[in-house]
């Protein structure tokens, strides 16, 4: 193993000799071959030095997605959470450990073929500071790939869709371990430099060869790939094989780049700030306009486009559009004509330069103004005299859109679903009297460990479009009351009924429970590490859909625009524009992942029309396709979880960047509330009971919760509400109030019971 000094932010990380060991992250999710299963799983370590999800699960488990493993002796809080069971394995099982080798040795063995030796972290004895800290430093993922039929790490939770949203925590990692691999024995330190947010300078330090490479890298192309032979830097970045630049030289470049971008934002800073914002589709156009073309100019043979002088942040598109071409026409005013590459004769030059070229009307002159710019490449390949591209006129996407290549027939079939609820609850009143949901009849519950009783004889009735409010003096069993409900495991039912929906709830386990329409939203939300919120609530979502026999629902609609022609069979240097969908920002184009994929909002459904932007960055992805051999997708959400998540997210002011985060994990306690009521809404339950969700909300938050749930209420659920405030019952208006003391509900009223005991308290109110 290499040492490095790195890591993805560029802070200084040294790695230890043998660690290759993987993460700080909570999930580490990695795939390299199309037909792989999930890499590795390993969430983060913590203080209960437990793991949730066991990376191999028994065999007759593995169909049962919504499912994970429990190491006993590490009990959740909570085993049910939205219907699923969650099951907890101990860091051991992971990371090492000499409890169970042979398990170690599965998770291994196939790690160890790509990179030896691998050190095991012992966990079996827990989680030392030593141990922490050796892992909190190891930067390094493992990017590996286990065939599907080897399945020697196979999370139970993710498939391969939905890893689309776990990508994004590792893609700056992978690559780090791209370039490690891609290092060919020498030792290289590389240091990160920013310019901006979007370009960086990569500094690669080759102490065999006492050189320093600099290159200036755009995020595009975080995934690309150096390899250096005979102190030169041959093949950088996707489909540039052909490319041979000297490191001296591509320093010189960068260095003008660079001095060029300072000079352009200090220009910027001294002019006055512009009184109309442009349109970024306009810019788009007058940049791409302003392309310039260095290539072979008689024969054919690969091309460059360039930046234009102060555009160093097109330079990365430029070299990804590069393609086979020759020119036609004098030297004055040359045309440019595709070239299949080979293999590929269908080919239809679907790139950036189609664009230009496709106007028709596109000289290309010599110009000797950016003749000293093409001699920071090698002049073997580039001669001295290049092209420059000028358009007359803004290029108007639309003109081309019947030029573009024709999508290929979907990789599968398109979901047609639409995002029904499995919930039976609808907003239009049933006919007749309202329903009895619930049904409570002298319910009397103990304590298993130590046979106390806490409920004494409940009795509750609550019908359809109901809201409920139980209120009582602490230990009076109000959380009791409602974990009996959800058949919580602490607790053993001594007498009594209960009758949910005319079926005997207690019959049920958790999760039919969860299953049939009850939600409970805990006092202390349960932290899940490793699983993101968005994978969970879809989980969640698919397991009641099933339970109604109902299929699942897609997070996305997977189109494949563009067959490349390549499988996928190694690690690919693909940027996607995509990993997680819910962030719409054009410019933070992602690294990772195999896959070429044009964000949801630019290409919106299939049915819908383009976006002009999508028709211009196709062709430079298309291009990139046909250079890479990888595919183009497009992406959708119209229909499918993404647009049923969304806007629930929104109503509940949160952050869509919650969806990402691990459920709960590291969230405030105002934070876990709305993701509560974030499952409630997704779920829609025919009863929700919500214990104390205004605890540790501030005003704002409350009235956030507070009008989630009332906008949640139809005529046909119900909820239960317990709280020790009136306040709440300000913004959600209970149809009734009880009070519940000792163990049984002693008295019931209407709002006014709330307001009376927060004038009077409970020595204020009589009992009887
Ligand atoms: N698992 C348990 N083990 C031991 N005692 C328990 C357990 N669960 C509940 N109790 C006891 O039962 C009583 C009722 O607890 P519960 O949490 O239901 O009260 P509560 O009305 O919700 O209180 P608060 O308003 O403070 O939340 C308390 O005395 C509590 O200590």
């Amino acid at each position: 193993m290499k040492n490095w000094n790195l890591n993805s932010k560029g802070e200084e990380r040294q790695l230890g000799e043998n660690i290759v060991a993987i993460t700080v992250a909570d999930v580490i999710v990695a795939k390299v071959n199309d037909d792989d299963e999930l890499l590795l799983f390993v969430s983060k370590p913590n203080q209960r030095g437990g793991v949730l999800f066991n990376p191999i699960p028994e065999a007759a488990n593995e169909d049962k997605d919504e499912e994970a493993y429990i190491d006993d002796k590490h009990p959740c809080e909570h085993d049910v959470v939205g219907g699923l069971t969650l099951k907890r394995v101990k860091t051991s099982k992971l990371c090492g450990g000499s409890q169970d080798e042979s398990t170690i040795d599965r998770i291994l063995r196939p790690l160890r073929a790509l990179i030896d030796p691998v050190t095991v972290l012992d966990m079996s004895e827990g989680m030392t500071r030593e141990k922490l800290r050796m892992l909190k430093r190891i930067m390094l993922l493992v990017v590996s790939s286990f065939g599907p039929r080897e399945r020697a790490c196979h999370c139970g939770l993710l498939d391969r869709r939905r890893q689309f949203a776990q990508r994004s925590r590792v893609r700056k990692l992978q690559y780090i371990a791209e370039l490690e691999r891609n290092a060919e024995g020498l030792e290289l330190s590389a240091q990160l430099q920013f310019l901006d947010q979007q370009n960086l300078i990569l500094s690669l330090e080759n102490k065999a060869l006492k050189q320093r490479l600099d290159c200036l890298v755009h995020e595009h192309l975080v995934k690309c790939r150096f390899t250096i032979r005979d102190s030169q830097i041959v093949d950088i970045g996707p489909g540039l094989e052909a490319i041979t630049v000297q490191h001296e030289t591509l320093g010189q470049e960068v260095a003008r780049l660079q001095t060029l971008y300072h000079r352009q934002q200090q220009q910027q800073q001294q002019q006055p700030p512009p009184t109309h914002r442009r349109s970024k589709s306009r810019d788009l156009d007058s940049q791409f306009a302003n392309l310039s073309l260095k290539g072979n100019e008689s024969s054919s043979g690969p091309g460059l486009l360039c930046a234009p002088d102060g555009h160093p942040q097109l330079l990365s598109d430029c070299w990804y559009s590069t393609s086979r071409f020759t020119t036609e026409g004098d030297n004055k005013s040359p045309t440019i004509k595709a070239l299949p590459p080979k293999g590929n004769p269908n080919w239809q030059f679907p790139s950036a330069m189609a664009l230009l070229t496709y106007s028709s009307t596109i000289p290309f002159s010599s110009s000797s103004s950016s003749s000293s710019s093409s001699t920071s490449l090698s002049s073997r390949r580039f001669p001295a005299t290049p092209f420059r591209a000028h358009v007359s006129e803004p290029l108007d996407p639309w003109r081309f859109r019947s030029r573009l290549p024709r999508p290929h027939a979907p990789v599968r079939a398109k979901a047609t679903l639409t995002v029904d609820s499995p919930a039976t609850g609808d907003a239009s009143p049933r006919n007749g009297p309202p329903r009895v949901l619930l049904e409570v009849k002298d319910l009397k519950a103990v304590v298993k460990e130590s046979g106390q009783e806490i409920l004494r004889g409940v009795n509750l009735t609550i019908h359809e479009g109901e809201v409920h409010a139980i209120m009582g003096k602490n230990g009076s069993g109000k959380s009791t009351f409602s974990k009996v409900l959800v058949g919580h495991q602490d607790y053993d039912v001594t007498g009594g009924s209960v009758l949910f929906k005319d079926q005997n709830l207690l019959e049920m386990e958790p999760e039919e429970r969860s299953h049939v329409g009850l939600f409970m939203s805990f006092q202390t939300p349960v932290e899940i590490p490793g699983v993101s919120n968005f994978d969970f609530l879809l989980m969640a979502f698919n397991a009641r859909r099933k339970n109604h026999g109902l299929p699942p629902v897609e997070p996305l609609e997977i189109e494949i625009l563009q067959q490349g022609s390549k499988s996928l069979a190694q690690p690919m240097r693909i940027f996607q524009y995509l990993t997680s969908p819910w962030q719409t920002d054009w410019d933070n184009l992602k690294p990772s992942g195999q896959l070429l994929i044009v964000k949801s909002s630019f290409s919106s459904s299939s049915s819908s029309p383009l976006h002009p932007l999508f028709l211009l960055s196709f062709p430079i992805l298309s291009s990139l396709s046909l250079l890479t051999g990888m595919s183009v997708y497009r992406v959708s959400d119209a229909g499918h979880f993404y647009s049923l998540v969304t806007p629930k997210v929104a109503s509940l002011n949160m952050n869509p960047k919650f969806l990402d985060r691990n459920v709960n994990e590291g969230f405030s306690g105002g934070e876990k509330k709305r993701n509560e009521i974030l499952q409630l809404a997704v779920l829609e339950a025919d009863l929700a009971i919500l214990d104390e969700i205004d605890s540790g909300l501030d005003v704002d938050a409350l009235q956030d919760v507070a009008k989630a749930v009332n906008g949640l209420l139809t005529p046909n659920n119900s909820a239960l509400i317990i709280t020790h405030y009136q306040r709440l019952l300000e913004y959600i208006i209970p149809s009734y109030v009880h009070i519940m003391e000792d163990g049984m509900i002693v008295k019931t009223g209407d709002v006014s019971l709330a307001e009376q005991l927060e004038r009077e308290g409970y020595r204020g109110i009589s009992m009887s």
